[in-house]
């Protein structure tokens, strides 16, 4: 939470929704064997016991978002009760309030419980486990992939970040996370961090900033999915060895892909590459993707393969190797209980918290501008990409024109917001072009050089560029020392 009235107001919209009974609050009591086991964009997430049994359930901390964010999540998670018993989608069972590594501390801060995947993310999975994956079992894997999404798009919901850091696995069962949070949390202040984090799963499209139509963001997620298709098939994250900024970004942009993977079957290939297609109307739906999976799978099978079987459907006790674990008593605890939140749910006006929120004229402002501000650097970002001269003001200008930004109105608002690091760039940069102010490259240095540090990848390549200008001004000085006084 960026303050503690951010963190007031969180905790308020979260207290309301336990209070209406659109979430279970689950008492500390209920968790034994608290374990830290990763650290992600918005908090800490921690591996704990059901009551006593062996059942592990994973707790996940929301400490890093702002109060806007946190309403959009509560609003996500009472969506997300329509996928609930999708085998392939992680499981949301409700709210914990407590401190999870120190006892006896009262916290304010919530947690998220969810179902636990017991091998992580699939890019951990893969590393441990590649060497003994059969081509059924890779075939499968993406079928549950494949149907995860499917089922998010037949529910009107674009996932926006897949990526294999997203895509967990349990008992050799995929299971989809972090869909409707992270499209919330990338308005946060490191979107750009995030940005590049993933860059190789990302949607060229997306480098552009032009993906608002929401086919286009269905599109973006089979984007993700080829290349995760693509993964599966070599056990290793996309362009392992390079590392994920911009002139990788640029690459892909212009068309470069992985290079298939020997052995792999000619019609997973296809389906892969169609769906990375630069083109958005040349990539299949997820439902054309699962159709092709289950051919090529049912052939399979036909050919004698045994052991090859979709698993999206099935239950968590099924899976590829047979490990078998008797799960039975908290599972039918756990959605006992959820059944009893669905029913809740579905008693109750679940539109309120959201429009609430939205007819609220401040925080719909404060949105609004912070949405122009993460525009104008994607565009500023988009044109330094294309090449276009980074010293000159004329394409911002026109940018603002064409778009009825009112220049002056940004910048006074971007004089008293520089929380986030988008922000700090952009009062950078309006110095350093004298937009609004007078030029000063001193103080657009110093701006940048700060949202650098916040991994600001645009800021880093500003920074570069005035100390590249420096160097050869100066060089210019001692050649030519006449031009001081020109
Ligand atoms: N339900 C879960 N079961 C088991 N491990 C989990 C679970 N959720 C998260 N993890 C582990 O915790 C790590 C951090 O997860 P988290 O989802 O918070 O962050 P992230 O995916 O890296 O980033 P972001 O929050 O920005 O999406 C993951 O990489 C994963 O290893």
């Amino acid at each position: 939470m960026q303050n503690t009235e951010n963190t007031n107001e969180c905790i308020k919209w979260i207290e309301e929704a336990i209070s209406k009974e659109y979430f279970r609050l689950y008492e500390h009591k209920y968790f034994s064997n608290v374990q830290r086991i990763g650290t992600g964009g918005f908090g800490k997430v921690y591996r704990v016991n059901w009551k006593n049994s062996d059942q592990y359930l994973a707790l996940k901390s929301f400490s890093n978002v702002d109060d806007v964010i946190a309403k959009e999540i509560v609003h996500e998670l009472k969506l997300q009760r329509d996928i609930q018993f999708h085998n392939n989608i992680i499981k949301f069972y409700g709210v914990a309030q407590f401190e999870p590594e120190y006892q006896n501390v009262q916290s304010k801060n919530y947690l998220l419980v969810m179902e636990y995947a017991d091998s992580g993310t699939i890019k951990n999975y893969l590393k441990e486990n590649f060497n003994n994956l059969t081509w059924s079992n890779k075939c499968n894997l993406a079928y549950q992939l494949a149907s995860a999404v499917a089922c998010l798009h037949n529910e009107g919901i674009v996932h926006r970040d897949l990526h294999s850091g997203n895509v967990l696995v349990h008992q050799n069962i995929i299971k989809l996370s972090d869909f409707g949070l992270s499209k919330r949390i990338e308005s946060s202040s490191n979107t750009k961090t995030k940005f590049f984090g993933c860059v190789p799963y990302v949607d060229p499209k997306r480098f552009s900033g032009r993906n608002k139509n929401k086919k286009l963001n269905e599109k973006s997620d089979i984007y993700s999915v080829g290349v995760l298709f693509w993964e599966l098939s070599s056990g290793q994250p996309p362009f392992a060895t390079e590392e994920y900024d911009i002139d990788l970004a640029l690459e892909i942009s212009q068309g470069r892909r992985e290079e298939p993977i020997l052995n792999t079957p000619e019609n997973y290939i296809k389906i892969y590459t169609e769906c990375w297609d630069n083109e958005p109307d040349n990539r299949p739906t997820m439902n054309q993707v699962l159709e092709r999976l289950k051919e090529i799978i049912t052939k399979t099978t036909e050919n004698h393969q045994p052991g090859l079987n979709l698993q999206s459907t099935s239950t968590d006790e099924q899976n590829f190797n047979s490990i078998n674990i008797d799960t039975s008593n908290i599972n039918n605890s756990l959605h006992g209980e959820m059944s009893q939140i669905i029913e809740n749910f579905d008693k109750m006006n679940t539109k309120e918290i959201v429009y609430k929120t939205l007819t609220n004229e401040d925080i719909s402002s404060e949105i609004k501008l912070s949405k122009i501000v993460n525009d104008i650097v994607n565009y500023i970002f988009k044109i330094t990409s294309e090449g276009k001269n980074p010293a000159s003001n004329k394409h911002i200008l026109d940018y603002f024109n064409d778009n009825n930004i009112n220049s002056q109105e940004i910048h006074d608002w971007l004089l008293i917001n520089q929380n986030n690091s988008d922000s700090i760039f952009l009062l950078g940069y309006f110095n350093y072009l004298g937009i609004e102010t007078i030029k000063d490259r001193k103080k657009a240095l110093n701006l940048f050089t700060k949202a650098s540090e916040q991994t600001h990848i645009l800021a880093k390549f500003y920074v570069k560029l005035i100390n590249w200008q420096i160097y050869h001004q100066s060089r210019e000085l001692s050649r030519h020392p006449k031009s001081l006084f020109d």
